[in-house]
């Protein structure tokens, strides 16, 4: 098994009551990082789930749509946005206006994988590191703990996060 698949068992093996419990203490983790627009996922199988975040009043959220090419952009999403499942199964809005990548204060990043150091593996077809190249705003990876490895092998397209947040740590 490479370092993927074994993140994806070991984060697959926690059962959705942890993934809920969990996912609730990195949300307040979080908290005193978020302000005006702030670029959400919508989380799908065992990700922390923030989806919460649509409906906090104090900021505004935006979620990211893939097109053909392995790349995406934002849009402005709140809860009374209708979503519809991607091909990956992941909900994406309908109708909603996109947002241009300077306007975004920060991102939350969803891993698969990641190290003190920072650095992160997602699902392998490079979506956020295309989009974060030239992004200047903040970047926040999140993960369970149990998908923290000592160290994953950095790739020069790799865009380091500037902060991640686990249920039991900052890094
Ligand atoms: N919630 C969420 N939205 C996201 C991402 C993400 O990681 N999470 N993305 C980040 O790039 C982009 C979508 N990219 C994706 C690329 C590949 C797979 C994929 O191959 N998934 C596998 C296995 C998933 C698992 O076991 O957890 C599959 O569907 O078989 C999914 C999403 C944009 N939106
Ligand atoms: N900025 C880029 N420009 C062109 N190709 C890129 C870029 N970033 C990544 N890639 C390509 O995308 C593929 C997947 O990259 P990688 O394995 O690092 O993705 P990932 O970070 O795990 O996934 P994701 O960003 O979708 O969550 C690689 O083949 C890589 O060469």
């Amino acid at each position: 098994m490479d370092k993927r698949e074994i993140a994806y068992t070991k984060r697959n093996a926690l059962s959705m009551k942890e993934v809920q419990i969990k996912s609730e203490t990195i949300l307040k983790n979080l908290e005193p990082y978020l302000k005006g627009i702030v670029g959400i996922y919508m989380a799908y199988g065992h990700e922390v789930d923030i989806t919460k975040l649509l409906k906090q009043a104090d900021i505004t959220c935006c979620v990211p749509v893939c097109d053909g090419d392995y790349q995406m952009s934002f849009y402005l999403v709140d809860e009374n946005t209708v979503f519809k499942k991607s091909h990956y199964g992941i909900l994406e809005p309908v109708n909603a206006k996109i947002i241009d990548k300077n306007e975004i204060d920060m991102i939350i990043v969803p891993m698969v994988a990641f190290d003190a150091q920072r650095h992160r593996m997602g699902h392998g077809k490079g979506y956020y590191d295309r989009y974060l190249k030239d992004y200047q705003g903040m970047k926040i990876g999140v993960a369970f703990e149990c998908q923290k490895f000592p160290q994953l092998d950095v790739y020069p397209h790799d865009i380091p996060m500037d902060l991640i947040i686990s249920e039991d740590a900052k890094y």
